[in-house]
């Protein structure tokens, strides 16, 4: 073969390659594709066989029907008598909640089970009711000494007898709970621990050891059963160690219970925990009464907080409510803006100290402060019944630490709102911030697509992310996408995506690393002028060119790139898996925006792609 016809060979094998990268990569899309549309299918299968229910055995359970299920909703078991009085005598509450019957039944039988219930419906009951009702005591892990205190306090104030063990009792406390736990006349139905002290404490575990087999231990709850899992949001390295109860105490029925849990997150905490067959009882995640709404924070010149204050001293007049911010230093600065426009607001975080954080959290649930601007240090245990609204100055770190932060709203059943202000930048401030966490980026961006989204109901997107059959009709317009119905348009941003990627590629080949903010400068033809290069610039806007950006990054045609300095940590865009696709003529990108503009609120009109602009611009 002559060299001419070897170089040929080469550049069409090259090409090929190119080809089947392609491909290759279309496959993938497709069985992502695939998958999804699969799950879809089983679980409206699953609604045609058995309407209106919200209680979904876990598949992994043990082979129990809904029909056997159903009789867990009975009053009619030789303990019904004496729950019916105690919770009516003892908690003087007047009837239960959505599943806590079936769910302390479950228990009383002696079912291992797994409850995840929105939070403030009434977890707690399900398992201090029947330790109430039976012999010796229960055993509760909870994740914080705060946890702890609380529920001692309010089991004190309604006579019922309980106890705690973790790092900060004192000795003498501790030998004496040591010691009640088998002796048959002690008098304590509860005992609180933390996980460090079932991992460290050998002592804890032998006198557990004696109470079980002295049949005192009657059940074992685990609270905030979703730490167990790496892919929780909360995961604490000592639930990993909690195997052990039910490995020794295999007799015991366990409860583990979550406001938070996909069913991936649960298999995972079954397996840790040793559970070898729980029944998953599922409340609905739809906290009706809150809605939920997300407003666009301009990059350049953000408003946010005066539009915040604005919101408080109108809409939210005299009513309570949370700010959450990013960072501590974000608490003070915005906690300040507040009260410099009039706002009764004080912040809180972890870096404050213990007393200034209790007088804090005092004065807010006394409603002598109006507002507490914080940072996810304000939130397990938070339980005020009246909070009008919650609103993130700064995305979550994921959907499931959305949910659990706004769910502070709205806990007496009234209306309540729930708004984001989402700013292009805060997604990469976000991103550095997890770029330890093991899925830390693809929670960010389920976060990040539940503000993007503009022609999916809100509690749909909430809704699915935890595998819940969803019906939009739910929402009853308690969304801002369901009130303002179709206001989008679907449009072709290929042209866009190849421009955008080429401006990454370009920087790529130059040994360079843009940060978004150079990225979106540059596309928009400012930018530092580095190097003599020609790339496509555009006209839209800011927020449009913000938005298509972060789209091209949920589609996974840009990716993150991360930098280290013993200092910080740099985001930088690089090209995403799916860059490639462009390279094929036929391949098409298309993304959603508002029709009257990114923001309802605002002017943008979006052109799109009419208007592409073949301006050049030179980079010196
Ligand atoms: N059957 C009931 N009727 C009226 N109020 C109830 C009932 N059960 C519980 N409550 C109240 C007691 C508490 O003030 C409130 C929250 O209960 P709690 O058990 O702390 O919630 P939870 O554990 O599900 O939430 P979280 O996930 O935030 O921990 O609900
Ligand atoms: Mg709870
Ligand atoms: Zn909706």
């Amino acid at each position: 073969m002559d060299s001419d016809s070897a170089e040929d060979v080469q550049a069409e094998l090259d090409s090929v390659e190119a080809e089947l990268e392609v491909v290759a990569l279309q496959i993938a899309e497709l069985l992502e594709k695939q998958a999804s549309l699969t799950s879809k299918k089983k679980q409206l299968l699953c609604r045609l066989e058995e309407p209106c229910d919200s209680t979904q055995p876990s598949g992994s359970g043990p082979a129990m029907t809904k029909q056997e299920l159903l009789r867990y909703e009975n009053d009619d078991f030789s303990w019904s008598t004496e729950l019916e009085q105690n919770l009516k005598d003892v908690f003087q509450l007047s009837k239960f909640r959505a599943l806590q019957l079936k769910a302390i039944n479950l228990s009383m039988s002696g079912k291992d089970l797994f409850l995840v219930m929105p939070t403030g419906r009434g977890k707690s009951l399900c398992y201090q009711l029947p330790a109430v009702c039976s012999e010796g005591f229960t055993l509760v892990v909870t994740p914080l000494v705060s946890l702890m205190e609380d529920q001692l306090m309010y089991l004190k104030s309604i006579d019922v007898e309980a106890v705690s063990l973790n790092a900060s009792s004192s000795k003498e406390h501790a030998k004496m709970v040591l010691a009640e736990m088998t002796d048959a006349k002690a008098p304590f139905k509860l005992l609180y621990v933390t996980p460090e002290k079932i991992a460290k404490s050998k002592l804890l575990m032998s006198r557990l050891e004696k109470a079980y087999n002295a049949g005192r231990l009657s059940r074992i709850a685990v609270d905030e059963v979703h730490c167990c899992s790496q892919w929780g949001h909360d995961f604490r390295p000592d639930y990993k160690l909690l195997g052990i109860l039910k490995r020794q105490f295999p007799k015991v029925p366990l409860l583990g219970l979550t406001a938070t849990a996909t069913s991936s997150v649960l298999k995972d905490c079954q397996k840790i925990l040793c559970v070898p067959e729980p029944i998953t009882l599922t409340a609905s995640f739809n906290r009706t009464n809150l809605y939920y709404e997300v407003r666009l924070k301009d990059s350049i010149s953000d408003d946010s907080i005066s539009d915040i204050s604005a919101l408080i001293k109108e809409r939210y007049k005299d009513q309570s409510g949370i700010v959450y911010v990013f960072s501590q230093k974000d608490a003070e600065t915005v906690s300040a803006d507040l009260q410099k426009k009039g706002v009764n607001a004080s912040s809180y975080h972890a870096n404050m100290n213990p007393e200034d954080k209790s007088q804090v959290h005092r004065k807010w649930a006394t409603n002598k402060i109006q507002v507490v601007v914080a940072t996810v240090a304000f939130g397990m245990g938070i339980d005020k019944a009246d909070v009008r609204f919650v609103i993130h100055h700064t995305i979550s770190k994921s959907i499931e630490n959305y949910y659990q932060e706004s769910g502070r709203a709205g806990r007496d059943d009234k209306p309540a709102d729930c708004i984001v202000y989402f700013g292009f930048n805060d997604i990469f401030r976000i991103s550095t911030m997890v770029v330890m966490e093991n899925v830390g980026q693809q929670k960010l961006l389920t976060m990040v697509d539940y503000c993007q989204n503009v022609d999916r109901c809100r509690r749909s997107v909430i809704a699915v992310h935890f595998d819940e059959v969803w019906d939009d009709e739910g929402c009853n317009e308690m969304c801002d996408v369901c009130r303002h119905g179709n206001d989008y348009i679907t449009v072709d941003i290929t042209q866009h995506a190849k421009d955008v990627v080429q401006i990454v590629e370009l920087a790529g080949t130059l040994d360079e690393k843009l940060t978004p903010l150079k990225v979106t400068e540059a596309w928009m033809g400012k930018g530092p002028a580095k190097r003599r290069k020609m790339i496509q610039t555009t006209t839209l806007s800011r927020l449009e060119v913000e938005a298509i950006i972060t789209s091209l990054l949920l589609q996974g045609y840009l990716s993150e790139d991360f930098s280290f300095t013993p200092y910080t940590t740099y985001f930088y865009l690089k090209l995403g898996r799916k860059a490639p696709l462009l390279k094929n003529q036929s391949h098409s990108i298309t993304m959603k925006m508002r029709r009257t503009g990114l923001d309802a609120n605002t002017v943008t009109k979006v052109p799109v792609m009419a208007d592409h602009n073949p301006n050049t611009l030179i980079w010196e």
